[in-house]
This record gives structure tokens, sequence and C-alpha cells, in this order.
């Protein structure tokens, strides 16, 4: 599980760190560390390179400043563009000369590297207008064989907010980021996360001195297989977990198709279905066992709820009957909105056993009364302890909040999965591995994972439609434990 800790935690890492070592020695392994990624950005081609650093005010431009030093060692040709000569570390700036760098107010001809050392973990707010310009103009430039310059972003890319990964105005676009000590929220949720393009994490020394629970967690292959059951020659259909689906309805029987879709591809023995779309459902499904009413559906361990159910009085009795039960629960889509009525909160507040909700941020807004906004993760973390339930926020980077303070963030997520109808194939997942046993906040992040794999690996195939992502589901798993 990779973890990403907020700026006031990791100031006080580096504190304490640096009040063991000599000065400047944290830089110098930042610095390192940043040199040898900009040389692989290079094809190790250093000598005779373009570089241009672009350094702000603060000890991000250090950073910058001292591994344009090793470039230039190295046969590099590096320009500083110092954004605030009277704050720039002066420092850094005589080692970049002493190599045979130089500082200049305008970027050179030829730039095959952009070193983004504008501000770090001190910035507030986007860019301001200078080092905009700056950035604009250095973009313009093209390398020794025309081609685009490559951008190493320094610890965060410049202009992000690094605790909560928002971006107002401009920020850097990095191909490549190269952080320091630990990640930061930055690096793995809301808007600011795809900026940061691949990221390096650079070892120096910060992790025995976090002392604090990091703010965010986010799980790779390994997690995700780990977390997911295995089955024995033991186990049958009921061992391995029963979902009930009460989705979709005669008018939108396609929503029941696609969650039960997604719970068939998840760990769960029986796929049970009760509503109005049931034929629909066992056409397209056979192996479902499906009813009328939610009432015979017989024993299930999860339900999953809400997509297509409209928002009608049958649909609001489907959803109170299964927050009766002292079973796991997934609420989606048409049963959020249903959820906005006081009478239903009060009934998620008394219950113990687990619940989740899916929301994207419009029904999160109407949910919250409030937009996600400006901090994504604050904002999950407000409502599943207002809600008492699991919230999995939908976006670009999912990000899973417990009542009890969790958070986790997907880094599969893809632009594939905006189309309709796959919301629908994550809900039955998520419903599939809660009947499977896993603990809600696991079910979550783990079916958001798998999802965005398979969003992945449909898009391989050209346009992604839902039934693409239900259908790579298997094969992505498979992959993932195989
Ligand atoms: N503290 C440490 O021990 C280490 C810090 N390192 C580097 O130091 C960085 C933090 O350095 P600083 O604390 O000096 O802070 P920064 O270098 O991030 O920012 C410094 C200054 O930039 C200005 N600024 C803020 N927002 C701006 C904006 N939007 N546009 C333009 N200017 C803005 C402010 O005047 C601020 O004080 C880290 O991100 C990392 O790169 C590394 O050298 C590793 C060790
Ligand atoms: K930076």
């Amino acid at each position: 599980m990779r973890q990403a800790w907020r700026v006031a935690d990791v100031r006080s890492a580096e504190e304490a760190l640096m009040a063991h070592l000599p000065a400047g020695t944290l830089m110098q392994r930042a610095a390192a560390g940043l040199a040898r990624r900009c040389a692989l950005m290079l094809d190790q081609r250093v000598y005779g390179a373009g570089v241009t650093l672009l350094v702000g005010p603060g000890n991000n431009g250090g950073d910058a400043l001292y591994a344009g030093a090793m470039l230039a060692r190295r046969g590099a040709s590096v320009t500083a563009v110092v954004l605030d000569p009277e704050r720039v570390h002066q420092a850094g700036l005589k080692a970049l000369r002493a190599a045979g760098g130089r500082a200049a107010a305008t970027p050179p001809a030829t730039v095959d590297l952009i070193v983004d050392g504008i501000v770090g973990i001190g910035a507030k707010g986007g860019l301001r207008s200078g080092a905009a310009t700056a950035l604009h103009r250095t973009l313009e430039r093209r390398g020794r064989r025309g081609q685009r310059p490559v951008v190493v972003a320094v610890d965060v890319p410049s202009g992000v907010d690094v605790d909560t990964g928002n971006v107002e105005g401009v920020a850097v676009r990095a191909d490549v980021t190269v952080t320091f000590g630990c990640l930061k929220p930055a690096h793995v949720v809301g808007p600011a996360a795809p900026l940061a393009g691949e990221l390096e994490l650079v070892d120096i020394g910060l992790r025995p001195w976090l002392r604090t629970d990091p703010a965010i967690l986010v799980p790779d292959r390994a997690d995700i297989a780990r977390a997911l059951p295995k089955h024995g020659p033991g186990d049958e259909k009921y061992t391995r977990g029963v979902v009930g689906i009460a989705t979709g309805s005669a008018t939108y029987p396609g929503a029941a198709i696609l969650s039960t879709w997604g719970a068939l591809a998840g760990p769960a023995g029986l796929v049970r279905y009760a509503g109005s779309a049931r034929e629909a459902v066992v056409q397209a499904h056979p192996s479902v066992i499906a009813t009328d009413r939610l009432a015979d559906a017989g024993r299930v361990q999860a339900w999953v709820v809400g997509s297509g159910l409209g928002t009608d009085d049958a649909a609001a009795t489907a959803v109170r009957m299964v927050l009766a039960t002292s079973l796991p629960v997934v609420l989606d889509a048409d049963a959020l909105n249903l959820l906005v009525d006081g009478a239903m909160a009060d009934l998620m507040r008394g219950r113990s056993a687990p619940m989740v909700l899916t929301p994207h941020d419009r029904e999160f807004a109407r949910l919250a009364g409030e937009e996600p906004g400006a901090d994504r993760v604050g904002a999950a973390l407000r409502l599943a302890a207002h809600t008492n339930a699991v919230v999995l926020l939908k976006g670009d980077r999912t990000i899973v909040a417990t009542p009890n303070g969790l958070t986790y963030a997907n880094p599969t997520g893809t632009a594939a999965l905006a189309t309709g109808g796959t919301g629908d194939v994550l809900a039955g997942l998520l419903g599939s591995l809660l009947a499977g046993g896993l603990r809600p906040e696991v079910a979550a992040i783990t079916a958001a994972y798998l999802h965005g794999l398979a969003g992945r690996e449909a898009a391989r195939h050209g346009p992604v439609t839902a039934p693409d992502v239900a259908a790579a589901l298997r094969p992505v798993q498979a992959a993932l434990t195989g």
C-alpha cells in the first residue's frame, strides 16, 4: 500500500530528521535523486542536452539548482530561469554557476528538459503570473531534435494545492514528478494527480520520522490480489457468498442487467435479483435467480440497491427494506437520491451493518448539501462520518472514505469509464465483494481498482461501453491473481 502524508506532517518529520544531519544533507539527497531521474529522461544523453530550470524562491528551487549543477558537470547546457532573484536559493545558484551553468531572464532557444522548481510543499494557490509566463514561454521551446521538452516536476507539479490535490489556475503538467521522502495528497487525488505524470519517490531517510498516520492509502496490484477472496475445493456457491441485486425497473432494465453483470464478475457464488426487470435480467444472465419482489428474494449476504430503480414509492420501499436488514448494503444512484429524505438518514444512522454509498459529484451534492469542492478527501470523510457509511466518491481518482477517518485513493481511474452504465457495473461488483466477506472499505477500493483496470483494458479495443467494462472484469482479475 502506498501512503501519502500532508504537508504539516512532512514538515515535522523533516525537522526531526534534519536535527540529526549536517545542514544541507537532505537537499543534496533530493537533488541527487532528481538529477538521476533527469538523466534517465534524457536517455542518459546528458552531454550537450539543453536543460532549463524554472527556479522559484524557496527550497524547491534549491533542489532544482543543485540537480542542475550535477547535470552541468555531466556536460549539459543548464540555464536557470530565476523567477525571484532576491529570494533565490543563493548557495544553489552558486553551485550551478561553479558547475558551468548560467542564470537568465528567459529560456534559451533549445530546451530538451524542463525542471519545474517553481514551488514545492510551500506553495499557496495557483502559479503567479510571472511563473506562469516563464512556464508557457519555456514550453514553447523545442529540443535538439525539434521535439517537445520533457517536463520533470520537483516534489510536486507547481501550481497544485499539495494537501487537497485541487488545482486553481495555471499548474505544471509533468511527465515525471520526482518527490522526496513520501507521497503527498496532490500526487494521488484530485485534478492534481494526473498532472504529476509518472511518480518517482526518492528515499531521503524521512520514513522513520513520519510518526503520524498517512492521510491517504493507495493500493497497488499486490494489495488488491491479496484482498480478493481465494476459493478452494471446499467452497460451494453458498460459502462464497450470495449477493442480492435490487436495481433497475421495467422502464430501466439496462441498469439491472449491468449491475447483475458486475456482481457475476465478483467473488460471490450466487447472484439473486429482485425487481421488475426480472425477465430481462434472466434473459441476459441465465445463472441469476430472479424474483419480482424483494420480500421473496431469499437469503443473501449483501444487497445492492439503487440504480435505475426510480424514486417512486416502490423504490423507497425497496431501499427501506434493504436498510432494515442487518446485512451489508451498497446504495447507488437513485437510492442515494432517496436518502436525502430525513427518515432514511435516521434508518442509516441506526444500522450497525456496513453501508457503502457510491455518489458521483451531483449525487454527493444532493446528499451532503454541498459540492465536494476543493477538498474532495475532506468532503468524503465528512459525509462518511455524517451518514455512518463508507463513501466511494467517484472521480478520475475515486476516493473511499470511512466513518472512522480512513481514506483510500484509487490509482487505476481512466476517462474511458466516463460513459453511461459503468457505475451500475461498479455497484454490482462491490456488492459481490461485500457478499464475499470483504470489509466495506476494502470491498469499495477493490471494486474501484478492478473497475478502473477493466476500463483501461476495454479502452485498448476502442471506445468503451459499460458491457465492455463488465466483460473485462474477469480477465483483469485473472491477470491480477494468475
Ligand atoms: N524541508 C526539507 O527538509 C526539504 C525540502 N526540500 C524541498 O523544499 C521544498 C519546500 O521548500 P520551501 O519550504 O522553501 O517552499 P517552496 O519552495 O515550495 O516555496 C517557497 C516560496 O514560494 C512562494 N510561493 C508560494 N506559492 C507560490 C505560487 N503559487 N507561485 C509562486 N510562488 C509561490 C512563497 O513565497 C513560498 O514561501 C520541498 O517541496 C522540496 O522540494 C527538499 O530539498 C528535501 C528536503
Ligand atoms: K515543483
